[in-house]
């Protein structure tokens, strides 16, 4: 089934001057697919992932999500299908540090008033998922990033969503807490079939996709698929990258 389809999208920029950041995009994503996004810095990959979040509105084209048209939604509808369809992951973690692990792992579910007992349910089988089990009571300042970023990534599960979309997941962790949250990201993909669509400068990050598809300039690129080796298909990202070109941070340091 068809999760995600994207079609001739376009996102014009209207400042003084205007900005044609996107244009003629055309991506489909099918249920339990695990793909990235990437390319050089001012590609259009953040633009692409705020109008896919329904945070932005495209200029033109069309944005489908489990079959729905977004942005035909009121602004009420609009708020529930986000909460319900969708989960996000960002390099920033977006936790609420006034909360502890589990409560804002189960925010989504408290906003739509599931019962207490079915959200601890849930949160236990998760939490033991994503080995995060034994900071559950504690504070968000009071653990580490990688923990942090395992926290976003179960509150953007636990409700089950559509569509999980992660920009820069890896972003602030070292290579090791990297590693482990795109483990843990394969592991969901793989066992429980979660849709993911990841935005990543890195191309480690990027080798756990099935699928990477590149742009540039606004416009797509190329599109790669993993066989069953990942350090092949590292090496296939690398490839494609170094033809992209770019002009610096954005494809090193390579961590491996
Ligand atoms: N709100 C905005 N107003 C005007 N131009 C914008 C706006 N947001 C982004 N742009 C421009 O649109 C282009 C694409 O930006 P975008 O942030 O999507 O790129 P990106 O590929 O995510 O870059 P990076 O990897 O550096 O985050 C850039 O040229 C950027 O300057």
């Amino acid at each position: 089934m068809e999760i995600l389809s994207v079609r001739n999208l376009g996102k014009v920029y209207k400042a003084a001057v205007s900005h044609e950041a996107l244009s003629n995009i055309n991506l489909s994503i099918e249920e339990g697919e695990f793909v990235g996004i990437m390319g050089p810095s001012g590609s259009g990959k953040t633009t692409l992932l705020n109008m896919i979040s329904t945070i932005d509105r495209p200029t033109s084209g069309e944005i489908r999500i489990g079959g729905e048209d977004p942005f035909r939604l009121s602004q009420d509808q609009l708020a529930m299908f986000r909460r319900r369809e969708l989960g996000f992951v960002f390099q920033s973690f977006n936790l609420l540090n006034t909360l502890t692990v589990k409560e804002n792992i189960v925010l989504p579910l408290a906003l739509d008033g599931i019962e207490l007992e079915e959200m601890n349910r849930r949160v236990e089988v998760l939490a033991d998922k994503l080995g995060i089990t034994s900071i559950l009571n504690k504070r968000t300042y009071e653990i580490s990033g990688g923990q942090a970023q395992r926290t976003a990534v179960a509150r953007a599960m636990i409700h089950v969503p559509k569509l999980v979309l992660a920009d820069e997941p890896t972003g602030n962790l070292d290579s090791k807490s990297a590693r482990d949250v795109m483990e843990i990201m394969d592991r969901r993909n793989k066992e429980d079939k979660v849709t993911m669509l990841l935005v990543t400068h890195d191309p480690v990050a990027a080798s756990y996709c099935n699928r990477v598809i590149f742009i540039k300039d606004g416009q797509l690129y190329n599109e790669i698929t993993s066989g069953d080796n990942q350090s092949a298909f590292y090496q296939k990202i690398i490839n494609v990258l170094s033809l992209l070109g770019g002009s610096g941070h954005e494809f090193s340091p390579v961590r491996h």
